[in-house]
């Protein structure tokens, strides 16, 4: 088996008496997208930054890129890019100047320098911006920018904290395309992110930081059938036609149903009903059947599969139990 790109176990961090990381475990296998996902302050930043050996550890081994971070940080150091929550770009100097910057960082020659950055401009649609002070960019522009600038040394494996934080939805889904033609080029992706979507687009698999530890991890499929939550809803105009169905279907004794209590003054929501469903075409259908056979006809009729939201808020609720990761599924 090939070695992950990113491995960590038994990693913990505490500042003062207050625990952060309590024993955290996770392997990235090479170009693929992992998602870090966590409620404010549970810790994933911490994660990024001991990973990309910007923070010490308590404890824990860490592997990135082959090396080991406790003999080798600074091979580990050469083998990734960093683009953290706080932009590297310096607002008083062009896009350009940035980029070579960073190139005279690297130490390329200077006329390697130049192509990387020409390239790079190119690619995040930086041409036109190139010679304006990084001051004058749009949000979106700046976070392209501060990625570009992260790859100007070509690494293999990059830590991208938030990058999508506070970006529009158009500025976001052109993040979404960036990240993905890296990956298909081979880079190896540790994303950390606040937005459930994004790592359900992108993740080929997500962790769900919370309490210090793992949560849950696997991919967004398997995260999903995690928690029940797949139900069809049934929504009326009218509370006769509400209360008549609530009784059929009280009738039928289909298990597991949220039915109003027997009485109780039907408001907006409780106009609706739940019925728990997997959402598949055989339930949908035998469904559609029992409703037309009874005379049932709702106003709005919707399939409610769960999604990671859901998960999310299964698993960072207060209290909530944190499931032991299964071996990978992949
Ligand atoms: N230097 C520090 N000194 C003391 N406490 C810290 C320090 N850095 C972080 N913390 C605390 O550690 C916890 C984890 O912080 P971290 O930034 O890793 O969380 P996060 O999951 O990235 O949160 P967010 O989504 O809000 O960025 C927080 O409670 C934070 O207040």
């Amino acid at each position: 088996m090939t070695e992950p790109a990113i491995s960590a176990r038994g990693l913990r961090k505490s500042y003062g008496d207050k625990t952060v990381l309590d024993g955290v475990d996770l392997a990235v296998p090479a170009g693929t997208v992992f998602s870090l996902l966590g409620p404010n302050g549970a810790g994933k930043t911490t994660v990024v930054k001991i990973l990309s050996t910007l923070l010490g550890a308590d404890a824990g081994t860490v592997r990135v890129g082959g090396h080991d971070l406790a003999t080798d940080p600074q091979a580990i150091r050469a083998a990734i890019g960093v683009t953290g929550q706080f932009s590297a770009v310096d607002g008083l100097i062009t896009g350009e100047e940035n980029m070579q910057l960073m190139a005279d960082l690297h130490h390329l020659p200077r006329r390697k320098g130049r192509e990387v950055t020409a390239e790079l401009l190119e690619r995040f649609d930086l041409v036109e911006a190139a010679k304006k002070p990084a001051s004058t960019y749009s949000g979106g522009m700046k976070r392209r920018l501060d990625i570009a600038m992260t790859l100007v040394g070509g690494p293999r494996i990059i830590f991208l904290d938030e990058p999508t934080t506070g970006l529009d939805p158009r500025s976001r889904h052109g993040m979404w395309e960036i990240i993905r033609e890296l990956v298909s080029g081979g880079v190896t992706v540790f994303l950390t992110t606040q937005y459930l979507e994004e790592a359900d687009q992108l993740a080929h698999r997500i962790a769900v930081l919370h309490g210090g530890r793992i949560a849950a991890e696997g991919t967004a499929e398997k995260l999903k059938r995690l928690v029940p939550g797949g139900h069809i809803r049934l929504r009326f105009a009218h509370p006769q036609a509400y209360e008549a169905a609530a009784s059929a279907l009280r009738a039928a004794g289909l298990p597991r149903t949220r039915l109003p209590a027997r009485g109780s003054s039907p408001d907006e929501e409780a106009l609706t009903l739940r019925i728990p469903s997997d959402g598949t075409q055989r339930e949908l259908r035998a469904l559609l059947d029992w409703l037309d056979a009874e005379g049932i006809e709702a106003d709005e009729f919707t399939v409610h599969t769960p999604d990671l939201d859901d998960v999310f808020f299964a698993l960072t609720a207060e209290g909530a139990v944190p499931h032991q990761p299964e071996e990978a599924d992949r």
